[in-house]
């Protein structure tokens, strides 16, 4: 398997690399090695004293066996938050939100390629529609997957018709999934949130939102869930998406995202490419990231 930009192994060698036995040095080292991977201090803080208790308790001795325990401590945190997307509603509706360039339309484009690959039908509904360019960029996205789409009559429409008309398109189509794109730009939170209550308000009369997902750049790391808090506080988040995880260096940001917001990651991005999105599948994640 390939290493990743964000593992955490070539930090780990180069605890390998020193003396054999668990001294005090190897815990600042992994101190480090933990913070630098964006772990947060609070995560690594718990870890490490986690560690420190196994390792009393079992007797450990070696560093070697400290890889494996991470791991697992790692997985076991992971796997706290349920990473199942809900989708049993007809038409399952997903709204998909953040901040401006995290990769919300292009995440869109992947996802709905990735659930044609289980045969379901499915619409999207580019609600973003200030910009001219990003309903292009949809429409593109949704040629590439082989998908419906509603775009807006005229620019600058009311984003929660188009949310409307799709929702709608959706239930007299007979699609089984509708997934909306909304606009990323900061305005004023409220004006932002406001927009955002709107959209669902008017496709809660015709079907219940199953997800509302938030996604997220994990090259930005704390920095981007700092801009994101305002959905968070108000959007009704059912889940995140991670993207450019294959650009970024801190693996560690997903366990703490995770800690930090209580919302479970659904989706994670490695790539520009349309199959380059997967489910989240803590002890996969936990093996690529430990090593
Ligand atoms: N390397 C990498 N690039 C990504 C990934 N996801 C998205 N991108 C890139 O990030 C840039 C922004 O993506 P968009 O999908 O336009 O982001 P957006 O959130 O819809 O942007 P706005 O509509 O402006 O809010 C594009 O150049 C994408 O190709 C990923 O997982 N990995």
């Amino acid at each position: 398997m390939a290493e990743r930009s964000w593992s955490f192994s070539k930090a780990f060698r180069n605890i390998f690399s020193g003396p054999a036995l668990i001294t005090e040095d190897t815990w600042d080292d992994l101190e480090t090695a933990l913070i630098t991977a964006d772990f947060g201090p609070d995560v690594t803080e718990s870890i490490l004293d986690q560690l420190r208790e196994d390792v009393d308790r079992h007797r450990v001795t070696e560093v070697k066996e400290l890889r494996s325990m991470l791991r697992d401590a790692v997985e076991e945190r992971l796997a706290k938050y349920d990473p199942t997307l809900r989708l049993s509603e007809r038409p399952a509706v997903i709204l998909v939100v953040g901040v401006n360039g995290v990769g919300k339309t292009t995440t869109i484009g992947k996802f709905a390629n990735y659930l044609k690959n289980f045969d379901k039908r499915i619409i999207v509904g580019a609600a973003d529609t200030f910009r001219a360019a990003a309903v292009e960029q949809l429409a593109t996205w949704a040629d590439r997957a082989g998908v419906d789409i509603v775009k807006p009559q005229q620019q600058g429409q009311d984003p929660a018709s188009v949310a409307f008309q799709t929702v709608q398109r959706a239930i007299e189509e007979d699609f089984e999934i509708a997934i909306i794109d909304t606009a990323g730009r900061l305005q004023t939170k409220g004006g932002l949130m406001d927009e955002l209550g709107k959209v669902r308000r008017v496709i809660e009369k015709q079907a219940p939102v199953a997800e509302v997902l938030l996604v997220l750049d994990a090259t930005t790391g704390q920095n981007g869930l700092a801009q994101a808090e305002a959905f968070i506080e108000h959007a009704g988040v059912t889940g995140l998406v991670l993207t450019k995880l294959d650009g970024s260096a801190k693996g560690g940001f997903v366990l703490s995202v995770q800690e930090k917001t209580g919302l479970p990651i659904k989706l994670v991005g490695q790539g520009e490419g349309i199959t380059d999105l997967t489910g989240f599948t803590p002890h996969v994640f936990a093996q690529q990231l430990v090593g």
